[in-house]
């Protein structure tokens, strides 16, 4: 297939990228560079450095399908400064929509978050669960998950958004490398590499068994399985939603132990308040991903933090 990829230079747009072209898949990559990294782009892949607003010169009716990861993503971020977060993510993915449309390019897979659900009244969380999102980030994802059911029905759009749960882990040189990082992985490796501050552990007192907070983590190449499985199983005319997580929950004591037993490393860790906005368990039903897409987690945890800690120790890492 000849295939759009926007946000590839990101963490995860360049893991599901490097797999399609591997796969033998005609690959463009779009990316404005805000976050993402110009060598992050798999060779035999093409890039074009654009917004997602310029997608319209960017397709042509030749192209199959189109994954949109490109997006703004932190949560507290979006708190401080909205603004950006709907202009990027739903006036960008407006306009990557009108541009598919003029040009008759009818599939997408779409990278939407757990974050739509909010603060959960129960875990395991499935895709039927009321999504009250508490974040402006997990809002505008929610809108365009709206938006795409809207395409569907009136356009004949095929689409998939995937609600991924935490994703950690690393495909060889694709990794997670972010200016400001805030995820919890990548932190607590930093930490274990020495020379930089102490990770910190936001929140002792949550009602989970150590009193951290609870997380599922999700390998990466394990996310980009669903996304090849997604563009097989997307049919015109039919919005679906699917959970991806693993149904297991970590605390972020657990995943700090994965990190010690997997680097061998002590890692120096103070303890804080919660992180504002950040809710206590979140856990995925996948059930709907299992069944309809044949789709399996295979990675354990450890894996996951292995793969990372492979990547963070890479030469030329700045870790
Ligand atoms: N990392 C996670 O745990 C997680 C969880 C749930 C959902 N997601 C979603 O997955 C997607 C990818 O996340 P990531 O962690 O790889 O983030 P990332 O920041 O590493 O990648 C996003 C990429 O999009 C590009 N980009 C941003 N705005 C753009 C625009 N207007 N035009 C063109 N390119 C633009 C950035 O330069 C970057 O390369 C995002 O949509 C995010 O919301 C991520
Ligand atoms: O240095 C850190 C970083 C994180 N945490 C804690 O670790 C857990 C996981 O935090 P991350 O920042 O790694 O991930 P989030 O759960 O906050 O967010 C992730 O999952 C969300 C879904 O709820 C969104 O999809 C979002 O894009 C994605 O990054 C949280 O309890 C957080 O407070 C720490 O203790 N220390």
């Amino acid at each position: 297939m000849k295939l759009l990829v926007t946000g590839g230079a990101g963490y995860i747009g360049s893991v599901v990228a490097a797999l399609l072209a591997e796969a033998g898949h005609a690959v463009t990559v779009l990316d404005d560079l805000s976050t993402g990294h110009r060598d992050a782009v798999p060779e035999g892949a093409s890039f074009t450095e654009a917004s997602v607003f310029d997608a319209a010169s960017v397709l042509d009716p030749s192209y199959d399908a189109v994954l949109h990861f490109a997006a703004k993503s932190l949560v507290g971020e979006s708190v401080q400064d909205p603004a950006p977060y709907w202009r990027n993510n739903v006036a960008g993915t407006l306009a990557l929509l009108e541009a598919m449309r003029g040009h008759g390019v009818r599939r997408l897979v779409f990278s939407s978050t757990a974050a739509v659900y909010g603060d959960p009244e129960t875990v395991p969380i499935s895709e039927d669960d009321p999504a009250l999102p508490t974040s402006p980030y997990g809002a505008s994802k929610l809108a365009v998950d709206h938006m795409l059911g809207g395409w569907a029905r009136a356009y004949g759009l095929g689409a998939v958004s995937l609600r991924y749960f935490n994703v950690a882990g690393a495909h060889g040189r694709f990794g997670e490398r972010h200016a400001t990082e805030t995820h919890l992985v990548p932190n607590l490796l930093r930490a274990a590499a020495g020379g930089g501050e102490p990770a910190r552990l936001h929140g002792t007192d949550y009602p989970t068994r150590d009193g951290s907070a609870v997380r599922d983590y999700l390998h990466v190449l394990d996310l980009a399985d669903a996304h090849l499985r997604a563009l097989d199983a997307v049919r015109p005319g039919v919005h679906r939603v699917y959970n991806l997580g693993t149904g297991s929950g970590s605390t972020v004591r657990e995943v700090l132990d994965a990190v010690r037993r997997v680097t061998g490393l002590p890692v120096p860790v103070e303890e804080g308040p919660r992180r504002a906005g950040d809710p206590a368990v979140l856990i995925a039903s996948s059930d709907r991903a299992r069944t309809e897409l044949g789709w399996k987690p295979r990675r354990t945890l450890d894996e996951t933090v292995s793969d990372a800690w492979a990547f963070t120790r890479r030469p030329g890492s700045p870790a």
